[in-house]
């Protein structure tokens, strides 16, 4: 049977170990049930309802104070002790605390949880994140998380595909960011519901992968069940220099089945996108929206808070200042990010500038807390969703960009091309090292 890369680990993870294909409704061993202080205690609950009396595999369980970290309120503080006590009677290994991890779907690649081939499930919908490492994540609700932990499998509908094809050059100040802003604006944010998004072409090895996580974190705002990266040379790279040695690497038979296939050309995505509020689908180029004022810059959340959106956002302000009537958050999106921008100096560029720096959290991505907006405000962020009140005042408004726009747009006060401000060559060596990024 000729197989999508998401047939291929459902094969693999399918319990009854058979062949399956899209269409197929199969039961499937998890390798990591991922959990947070969100939506963790609406599983607790479900748990308890169903009966379960305990936690069938442990060691895959993962815990993560995230969302609210540290607790803006009492109804926070609680939902972490409830999480705590959870993790103590279940004696589940492992658990994050806060100052001890970060944001779930940047901490747990680089803590070596997820390999290629791995299939994730999390009850928060970004797990599709770990497709940068060539596995299948997905999130779940709460009542699904709470049946895998008791049974340690759960059901799946395996999906069908569509394949994202990149060739050609990459443009300056185009980052992962930009890959899915771009296949949003042409499918729809219900333009792959329920399906697998693969992506590949030998043009993705201009980019590192930090941004194959912001290109596949951003697959559920097209509806996905999942967002993948075909196998490469990158993902190869990262699994030696993180594990010792190559484990299997999953790629697309030829002639795999996909509903849909859409190929670019890298020199035509030749200036960095934003999406307009309130839709991560109302994607346009920065020409279209430069000169817009902005009170926020927000540089953070699981899609851009890396070390790689980090020094792009602080090649920009290097020797710079925020404007005035604007402000600046950055926000690393894990302790070991958080340490080694210190190490680089990239925090002290932060201060110099005028940031405001925040421990690893979700933060105001979601409007959990550390910076909301209030009514009338406009910010313009890395995260994934600009939905109306997500980061605050319903009404407020949310430019979605990469962290070059982001930081460029701090400095100046209103969107701007970072081309304005700084030297694309610069940049690239500052940003990327060796990395061939064109
Ligand atoms: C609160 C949480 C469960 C939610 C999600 O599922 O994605 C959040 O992380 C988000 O980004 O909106
Ligand atoms: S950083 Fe934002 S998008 Fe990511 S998991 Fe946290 S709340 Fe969700």
């Amino acid at each position: 049977m000729k197989q999508t890369i998401a047939e291929k680990i459902l094969s693999k993870k399918n319990i009854e170990r058979k062949e399956v294909k899209a269409g197929d409704i199969i039961l499937g061993k998890p390798d990591v049930i991922l959990i947070n202080d969100a939506s963790g205690p609406l599983t607790f609950i479900q748990f308890r309802n169903i009966g379960a009396k305990k936690v069938a595999d442990p060691q895959s369980v993962i815990v993560v104070l995230d969302h609210f970290s540290p607790p803006p309120s009492l109804s926070a503080a609680e939902a972490f002790k409830e999480t705590r006590k959870f993790v103590q009677e279940y004696e589940i290994p492992n658990f994050f605390e806060i100052g001890k991890g970060g944001i779930e779907h940047t901490l747990l690649p680089e803590k070596g949880f997820i390999k290629p081939g791995s299939l994730i499930i999390g009850g928060d919908s970004h797990t599709c994140t770990y497709g940068a490492f060539n596995a299948f994540g997905t999130g779940l609700g709460s009542t699904d998380i709470a049946v895998a932990l008791a049974l340690g499998y759960t059901w799946f509908l395996v999906p069908e595909s569509q394949r994202f094809k990149f060739e050609g050059r990459r443009m300056p100040f185009v980052s992962g960011k930009d890959l899915i802003l771009r296949v949003i604006k042409d499918i729809g944010v219900d333009g792959a519901t329920y399906q697998s998004m693969e992506f590949t072409g030998n043009g993705l090895l201009q980019f590192n992968i930090d941004e194959y996580m912001a290109l596949c974190n951003m697959a559920v705002e097209a509806g996905a069940k999942t967002g993948i990266v075909e196998a490469n040379e990158n993902i190869a790279k990262w699994a030696v220099s993180k594990f010792g040695d190559l484990p299997e690497l999953i790629k697309a038979d030829e002639n795999a089945e996909y509903i849909n296939s859409i190929e670019y050309n890298l020199s035509e995505i030749d200036e960095p996108l934003v999406a307009k509020p309130h839709s991560p689908g109302n994607v346009v180029n920065i020409s279209e929206v430069e000169g817009i004022h902005v009170d926020q810059v927000y540089i953070g959340n699981c899609a851009n808070g890396t070390l790689t959106d980090l020094r792009q956002a602080a090649f920009v302000l290097k020797g710079r200042n925020v404007a005035k009537g604007t402000r600046l958050i950055v926000v690393p999106a894990t302790q070991q990010i958080y340490k080694q921008a210190i190490k680089e100096g990239l925090i002290d560029i932060f201060l110099e500038a005028g940031a405001s720096i925040s421990t690893p959290t979700c933060g105001a991505c979601f409007g959990g807390h550390m910076g909301l907006l209030s009514d009338g405000e406009v910010a313009i962020a890395t995260t994934n969703r600009n939905f109306r009140g997500r980061m605050g005042s319903a009404k407020a408004e949310i430019y979605l960009a990469n962290a070059f726009v982001a930081a460029a747009s701090a400095v100046t006060g209103y969107i701007t091309n970072p081309k304005k401000v700084v030297d694309w060559e610069e940049a690239k060596k500052f940003v990327y090292g060796d990395h061939n990024v064109n």
